[in-house]
């Protein structure tokens, strides 16, 4: 009988502590878009690796987790709630910085959580070894990680272990993400997010960040040219109001924007076609996260 496992990894830690080249390191995908605003970091997925049998689904933090709509909810509640004790945080902190006060902050943040949370001590190419018991000690006064990984992720030093280790961590279940989907994985994941940019830019402080983007359809054409299908998921009838637009327009300038972006960043021509829709469940998804202490830091 073969037993497949899952679970969720929260990429937790101050801005630059090399949280991006850590997933692009173990997914060895550039799959990280940074947003053109500050503090627009939410809670999403940002990876899904195979490794060692196991599925790691890398998430980030803070903001709101939304499961693609294609996935049952059960089991991302699932993921949540009945695995709650084998998922994992990992605080990223970087080594070189060391203990400063958005470090401090975040870990006594993560103090609250009943989750297992692991510690990797990153840039550790840039300082001598020495310095990093003394840091670990001071780190684990604060909160006792359950691991502690020394790594570069830079260099890819030590990410193997940490990698062997969350797949080993994860609790036995199916996976989230059908494998035949992976492979186009980043790609939608890029497509939602590049819209997701947009409606930032587009809409400003007017839709706060509870609009969440995912991408439907992936299909390609003969011609070469991919058709994207991006469903725009906001929680009130007001935010779906705003994200239109007058007539439509707002809604025609994100495409539009989106389109082109992706048509670069793909070197394809792209057919996007979007769809804004209300959602409620919301709350529900806050909970769990609150529950794991991981909103409203960063
Ligand atoms: N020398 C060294 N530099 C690193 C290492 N990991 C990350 N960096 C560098 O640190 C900087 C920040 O890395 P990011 O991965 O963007 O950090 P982040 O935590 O994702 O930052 P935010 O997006 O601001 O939250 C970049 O210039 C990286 O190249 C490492 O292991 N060694």
């Amino acid at each position: 009988m073969t037993t497949t496992r899952c679970g969720l990894v929260a990429i937790v830690g101050a801005p630059n502590a090399g949280k991006s080249t850590l997933v692009n390191r173990i997914t060895g995908a550039k799959v990280t878009i940074v947003s053109p605003k500050p503090q627009t970091t939410r809670f999403r997925i940002r990876a899904v690796v195979m490794h060692a049998g196991a599925q790691i689904i890398l998430v980030d933090t803070p903001g709101i987790f939304a499961p693609r709509r294609r996935l049952d909810r059960a089991m991302v509640a699932a993921a949540w709630g009945g695995a709650q004790d084998a998922d994992i945080a990992l605080l990223v902190v970087d080594a070189r910085a060391g203990l400063t006060d958005a470090v401090r902050k975040i870990a006594e943040g993560l103090a609250k959580s009943h989750h297992p949370i692991w510690l990797a001590l990153n840039k550790t190419d840039l300082i001598p070894r020495e310095r990093l018991l003394p840091l670990t000690a001071e780190l684990n006064a604060i909160l006792p990680f359950a691991e502690t990984f020394m790594i570069s992720a830079e260099k890819g030093e030590g990410v193997d272990r940490l990698q062997d280790r969350m797949a080993a961590a994860m609790p036995p279940g199916p996976y989230l993400f059908p494998e035949d989907e992976l492979s186009d994985l980043p790609n939608r994941m890029l497509a939602a997010e590049i819209v997701r940019e947009q409606i930032l830019r587009q809409t400003h402080q007017e839709v706060p960040h509870h609009a969440s983007v995912e991408t439907e359809q992936w299909t390609e054409n003969d011609d070469g040219s991919v058709r994207v299908d991006c469903t725009i998921y906001v929680s009130r009838a007001t935010q779906k109001a705003i994200i239109i637009g007058e007539k439509g327009s707002r809604i025609r300038t994100i495409g539009q924007s989106a389109r082109i972006e992706l048509t670069k960043l793909l070197e394809r021509p792209v057919h996007l076609f979007l769809n804004v829709k209300e959602r409620t469940g919301w709350d529900e998804e806050r909970a769990r996260i609150r529950a794991i202490g991981l909103e409203d830091m960063g």
